[in-house]
């Protein structure tokens, strides 16, 4: 196969390797020239991925038309704020027999709308789309060490072939066909990954941990479940896997901002320090617009909102959690 792959940050630098590394015609396609001859021939990619060496068969080029030269599959790894573009940018260059994939997490910002939404209008009903998702933090899967995620498309053949050109001796790749779940956990495990780090900034314990990631747990299934996405994508890799892994493990960006914001630090100095993408600060404003369009209540995501918008401090923040009314874990079926 012969694979672009768009974004040469953490993500796409180490999916684009592992990709190289199964042998597999791969092309990285990035915007910074220096960045982009680092990885083509000093084989690392110093600013993402420091001290990794990269396969000596990757190829990385700022020229996008290069990139997607003869490809049979484009694999999108950008921020999800610069999603949409990207798309535009590609769409005249895509072979026609190459189906597009992205690995990005977050909703277009400004709308709410879905990448898949976003996917489809941009480059049209008929191009096979899928998304890539699940619990996968980049270094790890630079250095080898094993990692399982999933590939949800309308388009079964198309999840198997993205699922068969990730999967290798240390990859596992699931499929599914539930886009809009797959999505909605991707995205909303960053937002819930910030209370949690908030709580571990404040000292708060590990039951506040389990408490928080097991309530949000709960969030993501009440808006899943207004949104039409099924339950056991929720329960999954996509949902739960990442959700745990964001919350828990200290590679996370997300859970870095709240353990900043959780220690008193500011959210300008914690992002500017933390250097790298933090899709939690959009996706917030992205979750609460879904959460009210669609009538659902979520109290945790509304904190970590607030908490981001400066409306309140994480210990006011805390106490209004706290002091919610007594109810049902399980007000209504969330599995019906
Ligand atoms: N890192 C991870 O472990 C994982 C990340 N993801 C998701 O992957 C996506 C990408 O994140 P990640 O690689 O980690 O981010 P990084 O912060 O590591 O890198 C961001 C990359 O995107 C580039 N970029 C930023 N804006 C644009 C733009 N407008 N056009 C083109 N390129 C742009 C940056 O280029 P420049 O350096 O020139 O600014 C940089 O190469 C996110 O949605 C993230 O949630 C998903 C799973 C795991
Ligand atoms: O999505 C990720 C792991 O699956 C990466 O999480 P962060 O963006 O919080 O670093």
């Amino acid at each position: 196969m012969r694979v672009a792959v768009l974004g040469a940050g953490s993500w796409g630098t180490a999916l684009a390797a592992l990709i190289a590394r199964h042998g597999h015609h791969t092309v990285l396609w990035g915007r910074d020239a220096a960045a982009v001859a680092m990885i083509d021939q000093g084989r690392q990619n110093t600013r993402y991925l420091p001290g990794i060496v990269l396969p000596d068969t990757l190829r990385a080029t700022t020229d996008l038309a290069a990139a997607l030269h003869d490809a049979d599959l484009v694999l999108v790894v950008v921020p999800s704020h610069a999603f949409a573009d990207t798309l535009r940018a590609l769409a005249p260059h895509r072979p026609a027999k190459a189906g597009v994939a992205w690995a990005s997490k977050g909703f277009e910002p400004g709308s709410g709308r879905f990448l898949h939404e976003v996917a489809a209008e941009v480059l049209g009903a008929d191009v096979p789309l899928a998304v890539v998702t699940g619990p996968s933090f980049a270094k790890e899967v630079a250095i080898g060490l094993p990692t399982a995620l999933t590939v949800h498309s309308d388009t079964p053949a198309f999840a198997q072939c993205v699922a068969e050109v990730l999967h290798g001796p240390a990859f596992r790749a699931y499929t599914g066909d539930d886009m809009l779940g797959a999505e909605l956990g991707g995205a909303m495990k960053n937002v819930l990954a910030v209370a949690t780090g908030v709580a571990d900034g404040m000292q708060l314990g590990l039951n506040a941990r389990a408490g928080l990631i097991t309530r949000g747990l709960n969030e993501m299934l009440r808006l899943n479940r207004a949104l039409g996405g099924r339950p056991e994508t929720l329960m999954g890799l996509a949902g739960l896997g990442d959700l745990v892994l964001t919350s828990t493990g200290d590679l996370s960006r997300n859970r870095r901002l709240g353990l900043a914001l959780g220690r008193g630090q500011s959210i300008e100095d914690a992002v500017r320090e933390i250097g790298q993408v933090v899709e939690s600060v959009q996706t917030a404003d992205e979750v609460m617009r879904l959460a009210r369009r669609h009538g659902v209540e979520l109290p945790i995501a509304e904190a970590v909102y607030a908490v981001l918008h400066g409306e309140m401090t994480p210990g006011e923040g805390l106490r209004q959690l706290m002091a919610r009314e007594r109810k049902a874990e399980y007000p209504g079926a969330l599995f019906g």
